[in-house]
């Protein structure tokens, strides 16, 4: 009984990470899923798919090792936050494809209740901007879309669940309807001072109560599974920004951790406060213990990676990710290219939906390497302009020194920029794989196998720092080059 099973549900890929009683990591199992766009901007899973990636590595990754249920001391579940699911109390059918995160259809919803001057209650209460991102419009557009889906609602026929609700209540097999604070945070439905789903906000979007999920902490029983072959608990629940922060061991207030795998997620510890951000980032729950919230900033980029995927897959300069440093170096260092990487709008601090990706500063002589320089450069400059807005919502970060992980993290180029760019220090850890070790702390140390939080953080092992080399005059210029760029590909400018 000291190994410690997470599930990483992700946006592309489902993965089953087996932990020993030292936190090492000793097995990994994944699956990729179909992805569904079936109209513009619109972005769906098969809640089946979800469901047997999730099943068929959980059972892999455990037999592979020569395992049983009687092994694992517990579960901890880390998930693509904000996705919406919907699904029938009896059978467990759902209603409709699961409604992804990046999934833009609820846009004009949006934009009426803004005009309707709904933002300024929704973003006191929930901490989140009146964006299709979140779940509650993306419900709202269930409920009214599908035939028949808001009778049955409210005949308390249907359930609402993020992923991680769902794959609780799937393993639970329908015991269980439960999600942790930092999930319930993401549906714009929870009112994040009071700990509690909000009847307004959830009038406003015409929810029913009665279909959400009972909210816990973020260690706390959410059930068994006999999902082994024998009753396993499920003791850990976090989104898996919430997660990283946690395998992160950013428990200070002031701590900070961003991840750069497809997109970017940056998130500032605030204590035990939730800070109210004028500078449009989201006030969000980094995890809840012993019934008690603590808060971050979160800064959401939705390209970082994907620029990377976009240089092999599109324009096809280079074989491989980890190519894109080493062909970066390359770059003629007097040209200055700037490639603002709005595929799909911009994110945080900007939220330009219908923005769309500049390049400026082109010559004759500009070639591959210097478009690989400006896309791992663009990264670095979308970071800072996260930490600058967290830096005036907070009145400044200090000494902070930014913790990374991620796929991205890996690419050594890269980090140092980030650093040069910030004029801070960037400490890569040992382990990159925080998110799952943060769902697995969650669940160990609930389960009494893993230390307590203190002892946690003081496991958190440096790979590397990065030290800032580049002199102030050039990193101002650079980065003001970057801003009149941005400024440039904004629909709305000032
Ligand atoms: N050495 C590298 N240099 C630059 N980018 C990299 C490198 N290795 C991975 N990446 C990028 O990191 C991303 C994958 O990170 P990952 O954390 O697995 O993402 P996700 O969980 O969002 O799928 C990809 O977009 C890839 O392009
Ligand atoms: O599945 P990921 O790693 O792309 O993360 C998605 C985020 O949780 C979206 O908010």
């Amino acid at each position: 009984m000291t190994h410690i099973l997470a599930i990483d549900q992700g946006t592309t890929s489902s993965r089953a990470i087996l932990f020993d009683g030292a936190m090492k990591i000793v097995g990994t199992a994944q699956q990729e899923f179909p992805q569904h766009f079936p109209d513009s901007g619109w972005v769906e899973h098969d809640v089946a798919d979800i469901w047997r990636t999730v099943e068929e590595t959980c059972r892999k990754v455990v037999a592979d090792k020569g395992l049983t249920a009687a092994d694992i001391a517990g579960i901890g579940i880390t998930n693509q936050r904000e996705t919406t699911l919907v699904w029938d109390r009896k059978t467990g059918d759902p209603i409709h494809r699961a409604i992804v995160w990046q999934d833009r259809r609820t846009a004009r919803f949006c934009e009426g209740l803004k005009a309707e001057g709904h933002e300024a209650m929704v973003t006191e209460r929930t901490g989140l901007l009146l964006d299709p991102y979140f779940s509650g419009t993306k419900l709202n557009w269930l409920l009214e879309n599908v035939d028949g889906a808001r009778a049955r609602a409210e005949a308390g026929e249907l359930l609402f669940g993020t992923v991680d609700s769902y794959i609780i209540w799937k393993l639970t097999g329908g015991a269980v309807h439960a999600t942790d604070a930092t999930n319930a945070c993401r549906t714009m439905l929870y009112n994040i001072h009071e700990g509690r789903w909000d009847p307004e906000v959830c009038k406003l979007l015409g929810v029913p109560m009665g279909m959400l999920p009972e909210v816990r902490d973020s260690a706390a029983e959410f059930g068994t599974t006999d999902l082994l072959g024998g009753a396993v608990p499920i003791l850990g629940v976090a989104g898996d920004q919430q997660a990283a922060t946690v395998g992160q061991a950013c428990f200070g207030k002031g701590m900070l951790k961003s991840t750069y795998g497809t997109g970017c997620f940056a998130l500032l510890n605030v204590g035990d406060a939730p800070v109210a951000s004028t500078h449009r980032l989201l006030s969000t729950v980094a995890y809840q213990l012993d019934g008690k919230p603590t808060y971050a900033l979160e800064g959401s980029i939705f390209v970082a990676g994907a620029v990377v995927q976009w240089l092999r897959d599109g324009l096809g300069i280079i074989g491989k990710a980890a190519d894109t440093g080493p062909l970066a170096e390359k770059a003629d260092p007097q040209q200055r290219l700037y490639l603002v990487p709005a595929f799909t709008g911009l994110g945080a601090p900007y939220w330009d939906a219908d923005a769309r990706g500049a390049i400026y500063g082109l010559t004759r002589g500009s070639g591959p390497a210097e478009f690989a320089r400006a896309a791992l450069e663009s990264v670095g400059y979308q970071t800072r302009d996260l930490l600058e807005a967290m830096a005036l919502d907070v009145g400044g970060l200090g000494e902070t020194v930014l913790r990374v992980d991620g796929g991205m993290s890996a690419s050594d180029w890269s980090m140092q920029f980030l650093s040069d760019v910030l004029g801070a220090p960037v400490d890569r850890p040992a382990v990159l794989e925080t998110t799952a070790l943060g769902a697995a702390w969650l669940a160990g140390m609930k389960a009494g196998v893993y230390p307590d939080q203190d002892g946690f953080a003081r496991q958190w092992e440096l790979e590397r720092r990065f030290e800032p080399t580049m002199s102030e005059e050039e990193r101002t210029a650079r980065y003001g080059g970057w801003r009149d760029a941005v400024r440039r590909t904004l629909t709305q400018r000032d």
